[in-house]
């Protein structure tokens, strides 16, 4: 029930208004891509142009390569989960789930019996009996899930299904997805705001700015080097540190830091995640600086410094993520350096 899908140069206006521009990326079959971008950025206009609920003003989507753009939503064969469950409140819950395949023309008792087999995957099958008023907003949400699996789609569309969830309630579906996707093995695009999410559930992440992805990567390449300082930030990237390259090494405030040898000589900023930096002895390090604020969060503490720096440069403020609580205090000197051996820069 998987197919590759693809939007080949899609673009969308609503009025004056171009929300999506030139949009062309290519979900491979049985994969995952997470849409991520803040409010307003065009994620959820390309999720219903890709269900057929929106025509494209411009571009065009194809599924395994055929050109389904003006194939209306119920013959797409997607498959739609979104914020809120939307069941039909007067079916009970198998009945939500066999819908399609009564409209279909299935036999009721068919019907009923594939979809017991999606209630059995979501961990269900107990509540196939209740209405949907009985059940709690993750039993809802794990039913509207199970709808729409069994419609046996060629594509899963996930339009922030898990945001009005609790955290528990969310790592639970993060885990029935990963079942999903290891038994059904569907290709889904997962619309989300939340980079956690995201890195947790998806293959690779594009990311979304005015209308525009800026970036599509695997999660950890994304993470890891951004193609821009609005991606490294929308990933949750808190250091931007200016430099010059000279012959393959980046010289700033952090001292000099291998980049990749064929990257050109002139201003760049250096990326690196606070995980990828550490704090050190003050004089073992090729950066000094002092502590300006220890933020503990659970299991890490994030610690900023402010480097040493010539009179006539500019203050650079890094952040560093070290795992426990580190024995230092605000105003404290700190030798701060990378973790790896190479850095990532993006020239200017
Ligand atoms: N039916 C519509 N008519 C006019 N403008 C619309 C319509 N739907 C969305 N828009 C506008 O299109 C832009 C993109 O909206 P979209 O819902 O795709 O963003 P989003 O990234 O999914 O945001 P959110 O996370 O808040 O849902 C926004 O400026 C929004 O106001």
């Amino acid at each position: 029930m998987s197919s590759s899908l693809t939007f080949d140069a899609v673009s969308h206006r609503f009025g004056a208004e171009e929300v999506l521009r030139d949009i062309t990326l290519c979900v491979p079959e049985s994969s995952c891509v997470a849409l991520l971008g803040a409010s307003g950025s065009g994620k959820s206009t390309l999720l219903r142009i890709a269900a057929g609920l929106l025509p494209p003003s411009a571009g065009q989507v194809r599924i395994d390569g055929e050109d389904v753009t003006a194939v209306e939503a119920e013959k797409r064969e997607t498959g739609l989960v979104f914020q809120r469950p939307l069941l039909f409140p007067h079916l009970s819950v198998v009945d939500n789930v066999a819908f399609a395949s009564r409209m279909a023309g299935g036999s009721k008792a068919e019907s009923r019996r594939q979809a017991r087999e999606y209630l059995e995957l979501v961990q269900l099958a107990d509540y196939a009996q209740r209405m949907p008023g009985q059940l709690s907003g993750g039993q809802e949400q794990r039913v509207a899930l199970a709808r729409a699996l069994a419609r046996r789609p060629r594509i899963l569309l996930l339009d922030e299904p898990f945001s009005s969830l609790d955290l528990g309630l969310r790592e639970d579906m993060y885990e029935l997805l990963e079942t999903i996707r290891e038994q059904l093995r569907p290709t889904i695009v997962l619309v989300t705001h939340d980079r956690r999410e995201a890195s947790v559930l998806a293959d690779t992440i594009a990311v979304l700015e005015h209308g525009e992805i800026l970036q599509h990567a695997p999660v950890a390449q994304i993470h890891h080097q951004p193609a821009s300082p609005a991606v490294n930030r929308i990933l949750g990237g808190l250091n931007e540190v200016l430099g010059v390259i000279r012959a393959g090494v980046h010289h700033s405030a952090l001292g000099r830091i291998t980049v990749a040898p064929d990257t050109p000589d002139g201003p760049a900023l250096l990326m690196p995640r606070q995980e990828s930096l550490q704090l050190t002895g003050a004089g073992e390090a090729p950066a000094r600086g002092t502590v300006t604020q220890i933020r503990p969060s659970g299991a890490h503490t994030l610690v900023r410094v402010t480097l040493d720096a010539a009179a006539d440069q500019e203050r650079v403020d890094v952040a560093v993520e070290v795992t426990g609580t580190p024995r230092l205090s605000r105003g404290d000197t700190t030798g701060v350096g990378l973790r790896g051996t190479a850095g990532w820069v993006v020239p200017l």
